[in-house]
């Protein structure tokens, strides 16, 4: 049996607690919404496959991160081999804002190799009445660290797809231009074995 896809990234989400991580997460690979969640303990897992070209199927393996400052020890041991690190702060709690260059400085000086990818994206965006963080002050912030930068509501779904393709074809792109290194690889489990051009494809079969 081959494996599903043809790569797989893992994404990491980081950001304050209660600025939905998990929230986006449901909505992105179960389409629904939950007005109360309970805190992320440690790390929670999901994934989605994503077909951003025809015939290119990725399979995007999320780590959700407890964002509470007591599970950091345990969130820590997940940075490594991430492709991909999701920013989030709430758009409505500027504290979240103000926390990102702590987030990213984290990242930058633990994770190794270092993620090829960031993504800033500014949540709640449906509470529009409470924002308090400036769509100009976010776009700044996402430049200093060369990421893009989206809006997103968990509750409407507005622009999660738009964010996720995005991350898939910016991965793409990065892998194209050879910015991972090789290694070999072999699959146990679905019986394929390959040698992937890029480390951070593995296969969890
Ligand atoms: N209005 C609105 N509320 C949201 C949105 N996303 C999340 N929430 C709410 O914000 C609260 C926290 O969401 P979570 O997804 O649990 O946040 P988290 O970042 O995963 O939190 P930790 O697991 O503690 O790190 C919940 O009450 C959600 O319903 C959104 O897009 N709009």
């Amino acid at each position: 049996m081959a494996c599903a896809w043809d790569f797989q990234f893992r994404v990491l989400l980081l950001g304050d607690s209660g600025v939905g991580k998990t929230s986006l997460l449901r909505r992105y690979t179960e389409e629904e919404f939950i007005d109360s969640t309970v805190p992320t303990v440690g790390v929670d897992f999901c994934s989605r496959i994503e077909e951003p070209e025809a015939g290119v199927k990725v399979r995007l393996q999320f780590w959700d991160t407890a964002g509470q400052e007591r599970y950091r020890a345990v969130t820590r041991s997940y940075y490594r081999n991430a492709a991909c690190v999701i920013l989030l702060f709430d758009l409505t709690a500027r504290k979240t804002f103000e926390s990102i260059q702590n987030w990213y400085q984290e990242v930058t000086e633990r994770a190794q190799p270092h993620p090829l990818l960031y993504l800033l994206l500014g949540t709640k965006s449906d509470m529009r009445g409470q924002r308090s963080v400036a769509r100009e002050e976010a776009q700044s912030l996402a430049n200093s660290i060369t990421a893009p930068y989206l809006e997103t509501s968990a509750k409407t779904g507005s622009n999660i797809s738009a964010a996720l393709s995005l991350l898939c074809r910016e991965l793409l792109s990065a892998l194209r231009q050879e910015k991972q290194a090789p290694v070999e690889h072999s699959c146990g489990g679905c019986g394929v074995e390959e040698e992937t051009p890029h480390k951070r494809i593995l296969c969890t079969c």
